[in-house]
């Protein structure tokens, strides 16, 4: 396996609050992981590290530097904008025209970030990450803002570009729908500080947000879940 991102006996503290307590684990080039952990155990916190935002102890290695990252709020400069937040990211206009067309934003090019909905900010925050032609794509629960039917939506897109590029994607959440229909490996987390308490490997994937398939996966994983924190 090719690695793109390697783990090792990762610790974090914020001036003595224990976070995040010895990860270990490597996601492989294409890979889809997971890190599914309940609020506050420090998830952003490892995309910050793996972004090189954060200091931490251990090691973090990253094997490209064509990162995207999601953000779990959009984040957009208010006096620029769409075209202008999306160009500060890359110039290139015809990628961008398709990417915005993908997720519904065509005709919102010349609006600014107030003029928009929450789940429009958000699908501007995917476009942005998908830009750079990640080699690394990295998600922070960026699908809470969004409607059932957009969600579905800007999954769908990712799962067809994912097939297309083959991308590595490292997503956060605490959803497990969410985590079992987006990825392959998922990393059971403890709270605070957090641990890995598991890690579950899927061998079957749901074809689409009702196929029954992902309902039998969520069980399996919320199953899992609770037999290990009891
Ligand atoms: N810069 C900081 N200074 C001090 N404490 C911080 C800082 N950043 C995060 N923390 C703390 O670290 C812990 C983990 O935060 P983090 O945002 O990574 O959690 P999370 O798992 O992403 O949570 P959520 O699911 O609610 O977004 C929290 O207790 C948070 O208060």
């Amino acid at each position: 396996m090719e690695v793109i991102l390697r783990v090792e006996g990762l610790r974090k503290d914020f001036n003595g609050m224990k976070v995040i307590e010895n990860w270990s684990f490597s996601v492989g080039k294409g890979d889809r992981v997971t890190l599914l952990g309940p609020s506050g155990c420090g998830k952003t916190t490892f995309l910050r590290i793996v972004s090189g935002l954060e200091d931490f102890q251990g090691k973090v290695e990253v094997f490209t530097d064509k990162i995207g990252y999601v953000f779990q709020e959009p984040r957009l400069i208010p006096w620029k904008t769409i075209t202008e937040n999306l160009m500060l990211i890359r110039r290139d206009p015809d990628k961008m025209a398709s990417l915005l067309e993908k997720v519904e934003l065509k005709g919102f090019e010349n609006h600014y970030p107030w003029q928009l909905s929450e789940g429009m900010k958000q699908r501007v925050n995917f476009v942005r990450a998908l830009l750079v032609d990640p080699e690394l794509l990295l998600l922070d629960e960026p699908f809470d803002a969004l409607d059932l039917k957009t969600k579905m939506k800007v999954m769908n897109l990712l799962v067809d570009l994912w097939q297309k590029r083959r991308f590595s994607i490292v997503f956060v959440t605490h959803n497990v729908k969410e985590a079992v229909f987006l990825s392959e490996r998922i990393f059971l987390l403890s709270g605070r500080p957090s641990k890995i308490l598991d890690e579950v490997e899927l061998k079957e994937k749901a074809r689409d947000f009702t196929d029954e398939k992902l309902f039998g996966l969520e069980k399996m994983v919320i199953e899992r879940l609770l037999s290990l924190l009891r």
